[in-house]
């Protein structure tokens, strides 16, 4: 039976980037994922956020500098952790950086909001990537905030730079975690409120 767009959405989880590989989406599929974003809830319509698409050719030198920032952390890198940083740069078949670029003192659109929306925008992506039949996560960590690496990306000091998105075909099945329960995450309030 095929699953009805509620069980697609209610079905989503990340998939590591040990378990991505080929075939990637192709120029359609990656303009839908990229087309996700622009569907976000956004006030006053100011896109407080961008995507940089990192193509095939710029991921070697990618990976160089993964493994530099990661040497900045730990000195001693081993050549597992070495190479657990090059696939980070190299496995995804579709690698974007999400940037958001909020105003900070807009007249009615809060920062908060604004962030609320790129992350609107994020999950977008992942959720085409899930419909498409595609695996996919969002990694941030310390290379986020890598002066070497926000500046090879074009990334400004000012902006917020939110994660990589990686995408690419389930090669290897991926474990699900555990979804907190219903009641763990939302209050009724049922009453008068005087
Ligand atoms: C902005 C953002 C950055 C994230 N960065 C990391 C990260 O660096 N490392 C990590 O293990 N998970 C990170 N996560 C969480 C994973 O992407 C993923 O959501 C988590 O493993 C839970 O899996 P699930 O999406 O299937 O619930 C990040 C999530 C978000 C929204």
């Amino acid at each position: 039976m095929t699953d009805t767009p509620i069980d697609l959405l209610l079905s989503r989880h990340s998939v590591a980037v040990r378990r991505l590989g080929g075939p990637g989406p192709d120029q359609q599929q990656t303009d839908q994922i990229l087309c996700a974003a622009l569907t976000a809830p956004d006030h006053a319509a100011l896109r407080p956020w961008r995507v940089v698409v990192i193509g095939r050719d710029a991921r070697s030198d990618l990976a160089d500098l993964f493994i530099a920032a990661k040497r900045k952390r730990q000195a001693e890198l081993t050549d597992a952790e070495a190479g657990r940083e090059r696939d980070k740069a190299l496995r995804p078949p579709l690698l974007v950086a999400m940037v958001a670029r909020p105003q900070r003192l807009h007249a009615t659109v809060t920062e908060a909001e604004q962030l609320a929306c790129a992350g609107a925008a994020m999950q977008n992506m992942l959720l085409a990537a899930h419909f498409l039949g595609f695996g996919a996560i969002i990694l941030s960590g310390a290379r986020c905030e890598d002066t070497e690496i926000r500046s090879a990306l074009g990334i400004a000091p000012d902006e917020h730079f939110l994660g990589f998105i990686s995408v690419g075909s389930i090669v290897d099945a991926p474990l699900k975690g555990r979804r907190p329960a219903l009641a763990e995450m939302a209050t009724h309030l049922d009453r008068t409120m005087r």
